[in-house]
């Protein structure tokens, strides 16, 4: 109790917050002096494990290793032990650091275990150190008897979030204390306002932190925090897209039983593909129901990358921060995202990806299409486009409408003007958006076909519909197909809408005006409607009584052309279904996956961004201005598999345009409260993301308003292994360039209308000082370079990325074993080029990361094994750079 007292005592006095507290997180950094190797000259290949005793609960937890420093009596370890906040939990708590010397380092059996001998150990309690004058503990290692002292251990405590310069000094040799061993505990706080890092809580889980120290230029210490957590968007995005792919193919179905009495011809097709429909629905049906059953992990391991009820789950996606600490400078932060290429992996790529499939697919379409007309993807588009503006501008007509009549019976002219003013705007609307070529011709198409097409024979009295356990369809909702077709009928029934509109205008300026209709507006109005309303209209009479008849006319009018509109629009979508039937829905399917993986993965990263920036108001104001880059890095090869999982990312990448966000104010801070809601169909999804509501109230009036926030995705792709190697020498490497060069258009694009738009102090300062522009230019020179391997494309897109305040994006087929090279060499060109990273320490560094880093453990996460999937063969083929360190990879089985 005592022991506790002071903990907490510290906690309220002292500059350095208790260890016990459950806000911050503990790191020690071992360092040894005169260490004796296990054979006689040998120097040692020293690493330090840390355990930590529990004593309530008694028994010793392994909780972390350092790196091995290889033949070195005197090792500097770079890196770190973190505990997190409620680790350890109490100041009674042990913590136990053993030294080893490893012996066989680079053996390539992974399930052999490392060989190593004990060197010596020490242990002290979390109390102590509390207790102890100027935060610092001097311990003695002993031998595995207990007896010989075999140096002496220094635990010191530093808090990294308010690191001076200076602090860090005591990590460093102090060559004159000979046989020590030197642990520095550090306290991390979070800086992050309070409501914003617990809202985070509510999507991302399971945090892997690791902590190390690399010498600047100037021989000072930087403090490296990485942090890997998963995201419960990785199920909950798909779930939501799931439900809306199946309530969209249940109005499809809807729509085409609404189309009424068909010919035998395109009944029998409407048919055919109402059931393919159902067939989809029930699939998903069934997924949706598997996918609820899923508790456990946040994320869907490699090994699982095939399983079909995960197939719309993103690959392995984790979001990974490396937060640094240097003296006499801010806190910088970095992030990226790491996810599993969004491929049709339970499909399989035997025939391609979806690129290559879908216009395969169009070509086919074309010259197949026999049974039915075909329609363009533009076509199809407008129609669905159509569809949406139909079912969401009559509702809101009406509503006007009622409105204008109400405004009329309180006999307020404001109000009938104001109404009459958002009315006539709607109206105006409506009629372009169905005054389209399109919808005439489906029309002419629909009444043409339908005559042409050969009646199988039918049972008198039998309606379609019935076979399915479906209402009879009402006849008199039919489009007649055995009467003369008028080929200007459409064009009177919407010209219609715009006269009725105008009697309406009239008769309210009538009201106002109290005195007959100027010749003006005689010329605009039908002869006889305009008698009408000369005679009908009473100036001492109720106003509600003389707009009555018009306003009903006007809906009347709306309606007419609604049903036609629908009806034609879901024709060109019935051809075009009819037409596709099999292979274009089984890519419809193929289509829906990818795209749920990719959205997962935009979400997470949206949601890193955003809290990352709420701060920020140059990052805010170029968020709602112009929308941000979503930068998407990808490793595959250009060979076998990986051109099909290419193929299906680039289309999947490319449908995140149709993707806006939408911040809105949560009910609660409760974390259901803050879950993103993904709205929409599968031309345009918005994602909205509640924010508690003192952060919402801290945003720019736009983005509260709901202005709509674009993502502008891009990707980048350059094959790094064997299988790249042969496609470089014997194979086509043209998708990849095709990709890269299309998409740099885009981000150069990006970075046009941003600088149009956006002052260039919004964007983050960086020390590297090239200019954006010139950055972009190399971008666009490597592009068309013909460079085998030509890895400065992605270094170059992923700068560019940061400095435009952009999303970033790391992916291969899993995202485990060439991600983890790339993610930690990005991070040390990070520290590198914008924190002095000393170039001695370069190397170490990323060997650290890879060795004992947060990618490891992503590759313990997935595949139950601390190995990278590399064999010699491969990593010859890799770039230098990207070849982990001995020791961490080998055969393993992913
Ligand atoms: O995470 P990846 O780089 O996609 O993992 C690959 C690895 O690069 C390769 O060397 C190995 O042979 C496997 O194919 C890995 O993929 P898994 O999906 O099997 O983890």
């Amino acid at each position: 109790t005592q022991l506790r007292e002071e903990g907490r005592e510290k906690t309220l006095t002292g500059s350095h917050v208790s260890l016990t507290t459950g806000s911050q997180e503990t790191s020690c950094f071992p360092e040894c002096r005169d260490l004796i190797g296990s054979g006689r000259d040998r120097k040692p290949n020293a690493l330090v494990q840390v355990a930590v005793i529990d004593p309530r609960e008694q028994y010793l937890v392994s909780h972390a290793c350092t790196e091995i420093v290889e033949g070195s009596r005197d090792p500097l370890f770079l890196t770190g032990v973190t505990f997190p906040p409620e680790y350890p939990a109490s100041p009674e708590t042990l913590v136990k650091l053993t030294v080893y010397d490893v012996r066989d380092k680079a053996r390539d059996n992974v399930s052999k275990p490392l060989s190593v001998s004990f060197l010596g150990s020490a242990t002290f309690s979390v109390s102590d150190l509390l207790r102890s004058k100027d935060d610092q503990l001097t311990l003695n290692l002993r031998s595995s008897d207990g007896v010989l002292a075999v140096g002496t251990v220094l635990v010191s405590r530093v808090n990294m979030g308010e690191m001076e310069e200076g602090d860090m000094d005591h990590i460093t040799a102090d060559v004159q204390q000979a046989q020590k061993v030197r642990t520095c505990v550090c306290v991390y706080e979070s800086r992050s306002p309070p409501d914003v890092s617990a809202s985070t809580n509510a999507f991302f889980k399971n945090p892997v932190c690791k902590v190390y120290k690399f010498q600047t230029v100037d021989s000072k210490w930087m403090l490296v925090r990485e942090q890997m957590e998963e995201c419960t968007l990785s199920f909950s995005i798909p779930r939501q897209l799931l439900h809306l792919y199946i309530q969209e193919d249940m109005r499809r179905i809807q729509e085409l039983r609404d189309l009424g009495e068909l010919s035998p011809h395109w009944d029998n097709l409407r048919k055919e593909v109402i059931g393919r429909y159902g067939q989809v629905i029930a699939a998903y049906q069934e997924t949706l129901a598997e996918l609820n059953k899923i508790t456990g992990p946040s994320f869907k391991p490699s090994c699982s990358k095939a399983q079909r009820y995960l197939e719309f789950i993103p690959i392995n996606l984790h979001t990974q921060r490396m937060r640094v600490t240097c003296p006499r400078q801010t806190d910088a932060f970095y992030d990226v995202i790491t996810v599993g290429a969004p491929a049709a992996h339970f499909q399989g790529f035997k025939g391609g990806g979806l690129q290559r499939l879908l216009s395969r697919h169009e070509a086919e379409k074309k010259s197949t299409a026999y049974q039915c007309i075909y329609y363009s993807p533009e076509h199809t588009a407008k129609a669905q486009e159509v569809l949406h503006s139909v079912g969401h501008l009559q509702p809101l007509i009406s509503g006007l409408a009622d409105q204008l009549l109400q405004a009329a019976q309180q006999h307020s002219m404001s109000g009938l003007r104001e109404a009459l003013k958002t009315l006539a705007g709607k109206t105006e609307q409506f009629v372009h958006a169905l005054k389209d070529e399109l919808v005439k011709s489906a029309l002419l198409a629909l009444h043409a076909r339908g005559q042409q097409g050969q009646s199988p024979p039918q049972n008198p009295g039998h309606s379609p519909g019935q076979e399915d356990g479906q209402a009879p369809l009402k006849r008199q909702d039919s489009i007649p197909c055995h009467k003369e077709y008028d080929e200007e009928e459409w064009d009177r029934v919407w010209a219609d809408v715009a006269k009725s509109l105008n009697c309406v205008i009239a008769m309210v300026d009538k009201l106002q005006e109290q005195e007959p209709i100027n010749n003006n507006q005689e010329q605009l109005i039908p002869k006889q409607v305009l008698a009408d309303v000369i005679t009908s209209h009473n100036p001492e009479g109720d106003w509600r009584e003389q707009l009555c008849p018009l306003v009903v006319r006007l809906k009347e009018c709306v309606a007419e052309v609604v049903v036609r509109a629908r009806r034609a629009m879901t024709f060109v979508l019935l051809q075009e279904a009819a037409c596709s039937i099999p292979q274009g829905l089984f890519l419809k399917q193929r289509r829906d996956v990818v795209f749920s993986q990719a959205l997962a993965a935009l979400a997470c990263g949206f949601v890193m961004r955003l809290y990352a920036g709420m701060e920020d108001k140059g990052f805010l104001k170029q968020l709602h201005q112009v929308g941000l880059v979503a930068q998407f890095e990808s490793l595959l090869s250009t060979y076998s598999e990986e051109i099909g999982m290419l193929e299906d990312m680039e289309v999947g990448i490319s449908d995140l345009h149709r993707v806006a966000f939408k911040i809105t104010q949560a009910k609660t801070d409760n974390p259901c409260d803050l879950q993103p809601v993904v709205i929409g169909r599968r031309d345009h999804y918005t994602v909205e993301v509640p924010l508690p509501r003192l952060a919402f109230q801290t945003l720019p009036h736009e983005i509260k308003e709901g202005k709509a926030l674009q993502v502008y995705p891009v990707l980048f792709n350059v094959g790094i292994n064997e299988q790249q190697t042969i496609a470089d020498r014997f194979g086509d490497i043209s998708l990849q360039e095709r990709i890269n060069q299309r998409n740099f258009e885009i981000l150069d694009s990006y970075y046009k209308s941003l600088s149009d738009k956006v002052p260039s102090e919004c964007l983050p300062c960086f020390q590297t000082q090239t200019d954006l522009k010139d950055l972009l230019g190399t971008l666009g020179q490597n592009v068309v370079t013909k460079k085998r391997k030509n890895v400065e494309i992605l270094w170059l897109a992923g700068t560019i990325c940061r400095r435009l305040n952009g999303i970033r994006f790391t992916s291969c087929k899993s995202a485990k074993d060439r991600t983890s090279m790339s993610v930690t060499l990005e991070q040390c060109a990070l520290l590198r080029d914008e924190h002095q990273l000393n170039k001695d320490y370069f190397i170490r560094a990323l060997d650290c990361m890879r060795r004992e880093g947060c990618r490891i453990e992503n590759v313990q996460k997935n595949i139950k094994c601390r190995k990278y999937a590399f064999n010699m063969l491969q990593l010859m083929a890799f770039p230098k750079i990207y070849r982990p360190p001995e020791g961490t990879y080998g055969k393993v089985d992913s």
